[in-house]
Formats: structure tokens, sequence, C-alpha cells
């Protein structure tokens, strides 16, 4: 199984939302990491098939998904970033509506959304209207309805928000459970969500794609450049104007402990400490996703340029 994204890319007006973007999916889970504006939402919308590239094509097992019709949607599951419902539905009510939509027999129904729910821990909640769910429960019903149809590519547009720790690491093994022999696509600026579970990694920025590959390779392009050091509470104020600080921590001595990105140390009582995938994301996207192409130009190894 095979999804091949092909110098896909999307324009609107003047504005390039995704860029010639090229990507080959096999089985297991993926990370697509970039900050607000950077072009996932677009990406993913062509890969599920709902908006048509300005030019390139996504291809299943070799066959332009255009082509491919409802046999496309047969294999697919998605959600987007916000799922439309009608407020009078019940749970149980609308996972049948989209179990209906998706082809699948008042049996096979039944079957399918008693496993989702007790899957996603909203049993309890079967006959209750969604209007009337906490945000993290209706999360969950979006995420069951993308599985109804027990789907072989599997696309979730930031599929956490507002879920709580533990609903994110139920959320977390269920996908990982789930991706076993399927292509899940997360999109997500919540780095820790896909840190663990993710195969691999797609970063894209400003719609280009910027690097792809393991959490260990990508965390690669930011050895040495993650520092750690112990400074007087006095001097934060210095040292944040001067250094792109990650963490702060106040001390029971009154002294503050930091850990910060640069190329070189910013004095000599710092010490090399070991980088996470969320380094580089903000290293990549120190300004949220300002363009910063001085740092670009400085990475090597999986950075596309
Ligand atoms: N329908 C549209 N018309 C015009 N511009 C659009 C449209 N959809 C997206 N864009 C622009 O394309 C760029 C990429 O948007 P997109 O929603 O794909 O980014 P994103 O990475 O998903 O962002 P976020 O994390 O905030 O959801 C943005 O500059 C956005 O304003």
């Amino acid at each position: 199984m095979e999804l091949l994204i092909d110098k896909v890319s999307k324009k609107f007006k003047d504005k390039k939302a995704v860029d010639n973007i090229s990507l080959e999916l096999m089985p297991g889970v993926w990370g697509l990491l970039g900050a607000n504006g950077a072009g996932k939402t677009t990406l993913m919308r062509m890969i599920a098939g709902i908006m048509q590239p300005t030019s390139g094509q996504v291809l299943y097992d070799g066959v332009p998904i255009q082509t491919l019709g409802e046999g496309y949607r047969d294999v697919f599951g998605f959600l987007p970033q916000e799922f439309g419902f009608y407020p009078e539905f019940t749970v149980k009510d609308y996972l049948a509506y989209v179990a209906a939509l998706k082809g699948l027999t008042e049996r096979e129904s039944r079957r399918r959304i008693r496993e989702l729910l007790e899957r996603v821990s909203l049993t309890d909640v079967y006959n209750k209207k969604i209007a009337r769910l906490s945000g993290g429960m209706k999360r969950r019903v979006g995420i069951a309805q993308a599985l109804l149809n027990d789907p072989e590519i599997l696309i979730l547009d930031e599929p956490t928000g507002g879920l709580d720790p533990g609903e994110r690491v139920r959320f977390r093994n269920l996908l990982s459970e789930f991706a076993h022999d399927r292509i899940v696509l997360i999109s997500t600026h919540i780095v820790p969500d896909v840190e663990y579970i993710a195969t691999c990694h797609a970063i894209i920025r400003d719609g280009r794609l910027l690097a792809t590959g393991t959490t260990e390779e990508l965390v690669r392009l930011v050895e040495g450049k993650v520092w750690s050091c112990t400074i007087p509470a006095r001097a934060v104020p210095e040292y944040e104007s001067r250094l792109q600080i990650i963490s702060l921590r106040n001390e029971n001595d009154g002294s503050v402990s930091i850990r910060y990105l640069a190329e070189n140390p910013c004095n000599d009582i710092s010490v090399p400490s070991v980088p996470r995938l969320e380094d580089l994301y903000l290293w990549l996207f120190p300004q949220g996703g300002v363009e910063n192409p001085k740092r670009t130009s400085r990475k090597k190894g999986g950075i596309h340029r």
C-alpha cells in the first residue's frame, strides 16, 4: 500500500499555499508538522480528494485518486479540523448517519459503532446530543466517525485539540495500534503528540517541504544547538532578550535553569542538552512560522531546500 503525493501545488490567487510537494507515504503513522498557515490543511484536503491541486497529483497504489472515485472514499477516513454535525444529532444517530454515507450495512454499522464507542470511551454518552458534549468528547466522536469504515488511509487534521492529557495518551495508543498495515497522517503543531508514535515526519513551511525523516533523524539536525545552564533569576530578562529560550525552571535556591537554542553556547557554564523534536520545530519556526532563510540555508541532511 502506497500513497504518492507527486509534485502537488495549490495556488489561491497569488498565494501558493502548497508548493511542489512530493512525498511517498507507506503504512505507519506520519506526522505532518508546520506552523499556522504552513499549508497542512490544504495538503490534507488534496490528499483527501476534496480539493483539486493546481498542479501535480495524488496516487493511491499507482492510480490517480480522482479516477478511483467511490473506491477511494471506501478506503479513506478523514477528520477535518472543524467537523460538521447537526447539533440535534445524538452520538449514536450521527455515527449511524456517517456509517450510512460510507455505505455500511445496518448490521455492520451497529457492530462498528459499538466497537468504536468503546475504543474512544464514549459508550456512556451514546444517547447524548453532540451539542451537549465537551470539546474533548466531540473530538472523540470525530475520531470515531473517521474510523467507521475501517479505512486503509486515515487523515487527521489537528486531532488532539481539546483533549486532556489522559485522552491524548489514549488517542496516541489507539492510533499506534490502528496504524499497523495502514497509513495514518496526522497534522499538528503540537509536536509531542507525534514525537513518539510517528514512524516518519514531514515538516512543511510556507507550503514547501522542508524536511522528512524519523524523529531520530530529524533531531540530529539540531544536535549541538541545544544548551542548558543555570543563571541568577535577575539575569533572565537579559538572556531572554538575546537567546531563543525553550524552557525556564525556577530552582529552590532562587536560580533559574534555562534550556536554549543557539549555534554556540552563550557562556562557559552551558552544557549541551539532548535535543528533542520540539527543539527542531522551534529552530525552524522561531517566530511561530515566520520565514527565516538564514537558518534554512545552514541545514543539512534531511532538509529539502
Ligand atoms: N480557500 C483559501 N483561499 C485563500 N487562501 C487560502 C485558502 N485556504 C488556505 N489559504 C491560505 O493558504 C495558506 C495555507 O493555509 P492552510 O490552512 O493550509 O495552513 P495550515 O498549515 O493548515 O494552518 P493552521 O495550522 O493554522 O490550520 C495560508 O496562508 C492560508 O491563508
